[in-house]
């Protein structure tokens, strides 16, 4: 979390509070970042921060838990330090391949082409496609945060027996996907008061996962300050800036016209405030971040507006396979090189076919080039103006939504459907 202790802190004696939780270590991106090398894989697989504890929840899934115990990460590290091996081996030999070796008393650049027979690959088994056995079946997703965060309760709405994964940036949380240590991320993309988390749908582009669900959540925030501590005392607000944003009116009729701080996510926000006895600090966070980290709640409800809600979508390294039984929304996104005005042709598409769309939203994307790789694998860089997300509410199962998308393929030199996923459609509860 980037949040210096501020000065007002000084002169206190830091008193650690205990939380009534044990609260997981965070993925970082030393965790997961160098899928390539072996030995960062091997010490990971020793790292302290890697041995969290299942932490008691009160949730009706394991939140925090980065697979429950050494043994899992031990083990996911032995599968990266393997597959590295393996990737290791095939460099050496596509980079070996001019070089003269003996092999069998035969010189390697002869027709035969032999290699050592202890270097032979060995077929795969049975026992190597079976999933490793410290992992279970238990979905493991990757969230933003720590235990406490809106992400982590949109992990537990869409998947209810999940093992939250607790992740210090988004980045993380897709290179985990990435990297077979989760089997999904969470990824909040849109707020209905604070609108798109523009951030977010850059990182959808840049990386290559796949929307496969979405959860739409209430947010229901609370203002959260240590035991004994009155609003009178506060005389500063930390919090994600969304949140922030979203409760702005309400802290100033609560007469909270104090600094507010941005910091990674809510529910850290929270954790920073207990442990180090912030006493003229309150976090904005939910009532479970209030449990978790033995604060209390000043304000219940804080945000602008009762109907304060999270569009969270759910990615994965694989699609799924679309239906056409439940409804179902797509994610796509586009561009062109030759100006805007391609955007009417696009939406006619959906229109005559009388598509409804749930989202448009145009990404400034001047002087930034994407690479775009055509068929014969031939790259250009080209410079799009703008990028346009859109959602829409039809399956590609659909004939309607194919033949949109091929006549969208037709108008666009861009365009790459970003997933098919069935609709939450969570009768609408407000959070107030
Ligand atoms: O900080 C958190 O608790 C989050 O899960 C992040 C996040 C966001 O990025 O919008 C999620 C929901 C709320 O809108 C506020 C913050």
């Amino acid at each position: 979390m980037q949040c210096v202790a501020p000065s007002s802190t000084v002169g206190f004696k830091p008193k650690i509070r205990t939380p009534s939780y044990t609260v997981p270590h965070r993925l970082t991106i030393q965790c997961v970042a160098s899928p390539f090398d072996a030995a960062a894989a091997a010490a990971n697989a020793t790292n302290p921060h890697l041995s969290a504890t299942a932490p008691s929840t009160t949730n009706n899934f394991t939140s925090g838990g980065i697979g429950k115990s050494r043994a899992d990460w031990q083990s996911s590290c032995a599968i990266l330090a393997s597959k590295v091996q393996s990737q290791q081996q095939d460099t050496d030999k596509s980079s070996g391949a001019d070089k003269l070796t003996v092999v069998n008393g035969v010189n390697g650049h002869s027709s035969l082409d032999l290699v050592p027979v202890n270097k032979l690959p060995k077929p795969l088994t049975i026992a190597d496609l079976s999933p490793a056995p410290a992992h279970g079946s238990t979905l493991r997703v990757a969230y933003q945060g720590v235990p406490g965060a809106y992400s982590e309760a949109a992990a537990g709405k869409a998947y209810p027996n999940c093992d939250a994964i607790p992740c210090d940036q988004f980045e993380v949380a897709f290179q985990a996907v990435e990297l077979w240590i989760a089997d999904r991320a969470v990824l909040p993309v849109e707020n209905s008061l604070g609108g798109s988390i523009h951030r977010n749908y850059d990182l959808l582009l840049r990386h290559r996962l796949h929307i496969v669900g979405e959860v739409q959540l209430p947010v229901h925030h609370c203002l959260l300050a240590l035991p004994g501590v009155r609003k009178e005392y506060i005389n500063r607000v930390i919090s994600h800036p969304q949140a922030l944003s979203q409760c702005e009116l309400t802290l100033t009729k609560l007469g909270l016209n104090v600094t507010r701080e941005a910091v990674d996510d809510t529910a850290g926000a929270a954790e920073f405030v207990a442990a180090n006895n912030l006493r003229d600090t309150a976090a904005i966070a939910s009532a479970r971040a209030a449990e978790l980290y033995g604060l209390n709640i000043l304000a219940d409800g804080i945000q602008d507006d009762s109907s304060n809600v999270t569009r969270f979508v759910m990615l994965a390294r694989e699609p799924i396979i679309p239906r056409t039984d439940i409804p179902f929304k797509t994610s796509i996104v586009f561009a062109h090189d030759k100006g805007t005005s391609v955007l009417f042709k696009v939406l006619s598409a959906f229109a005559f076919r009388n598509i409804s769309l749930t989202k448009i939203e145009s990404r400034p994307h001047r002087n930034r080039p994407i690479r775009l790789v055509g068929d014969e694998n031939l790259g250009t860089a080209k410079h799009f103006e703008y990028l346009f997300y859109v959602d829409f509410e039809a399956s590609m199962g659909d004939v309607r939504a194919q033949n949109a998308l091929a006549e969208v393929q037709e108008f666009t030199s861009f365009l790459r459907v970003l997933g098919s996923y069935p609709m939450d459609m969570t009768p609408w509860s407000p959070s107030r």
